[in-house]
């Protein structure tokens, strides 16, 4: 369950969302909104990644007074994915491995599943859009999060990996609970992937359920 309170996020003087008090139980979540309605904002604050008015509690965890907790159980990929370039992909994922807490053998079976076993070794500055995007997809899923952001998950992806993709996601929610927020433009597919709601980011406002 993820609770927004008084939740204001501004840059300067413009205001970009305002949600005075809103829960959503946990659940898979497709998120729409026009070109810079803060869809991406909207998710970096509950990543913990922007600073906001207000607070963002997780399962009575809240993201700014159990910071480092909250942090270790949300997990965020971005929508342009960008690495350090002298880097290796396994090196990106050792990482994450690390501080995600991530079980044996569970990087592996993401990496096998997308096949992006024999590029791996190349470095990052050597990927296309696609191998980034999916190398970001496969570090949002290490470890044990509650909660899954997903900004723009759909966009450089080829149809195969978005098949896969979709499977991890419904596999992780039915497995352990995990909540997912997906952002895109596109409308979402009922039949691959079992949502449970849709928002709508419009007119500095979260429209829930809409
Ligand atoms: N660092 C920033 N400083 C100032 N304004 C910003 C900043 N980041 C975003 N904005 C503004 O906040 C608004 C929301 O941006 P955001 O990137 O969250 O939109 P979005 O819905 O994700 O857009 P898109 O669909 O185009 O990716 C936009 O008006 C944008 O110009």
């Amino acid at each position: 369950m993820l609770h927004f309170a008084n939740y204001k996020k501004s840059y300067g003087r413009f205001t970009v969302l305002t949600i005075h008090d809103l829960t959503v139980p946990a659940g898979i979540y497709w998120i729409r909104g026009a070109n810079g309605s803060g869809k991406s904002t909207l998710l970096k604050t509950i990543g913990g990644m922007l600073a906001f008015d207000g607070d963002i509690v997780l399962n009575n965890q809240s993201v700014k007074k159990d910071a480092i907790a909250f942090r270790s159980v949300v997990n965020f990929a971005d929508a342009e994915p960008l690495f350090p370039e002298f880097l290796t992909g396994q090196e990106m994922i050792d990482v994450f491995v690390t501080a995600k807490q991530a079980s044996d053998g569970q990087a592996e079976y993401f990496v096998d599943s997308m096949h992006m076993k024999n590029y791996l070794h190349q470095p990052l500055g050597t990927y296309s859009s696609g191998m980034l995007k999916k190398l970001s997809l496969v570090l949002a899923f290490l470890g044990n999060p509650t909660l899954i952001l997903l900004d723009e998950p759909l966009i450089t992806l080829d149809a195969d990996s978005l098949t896969i993709l979709y499977r991890w996601i419904a596999e992780k929610h039915r497995a352990d609970g995990t909540m997912f927020f997906l952002s895109s433009h596109q409308e979402p597919d009922h039949v691959a992937l079992p949502i449970d709601g849709e928002m709508k980011v419009e007119n500095n406002r979260l429209t829930f359920p809409c």
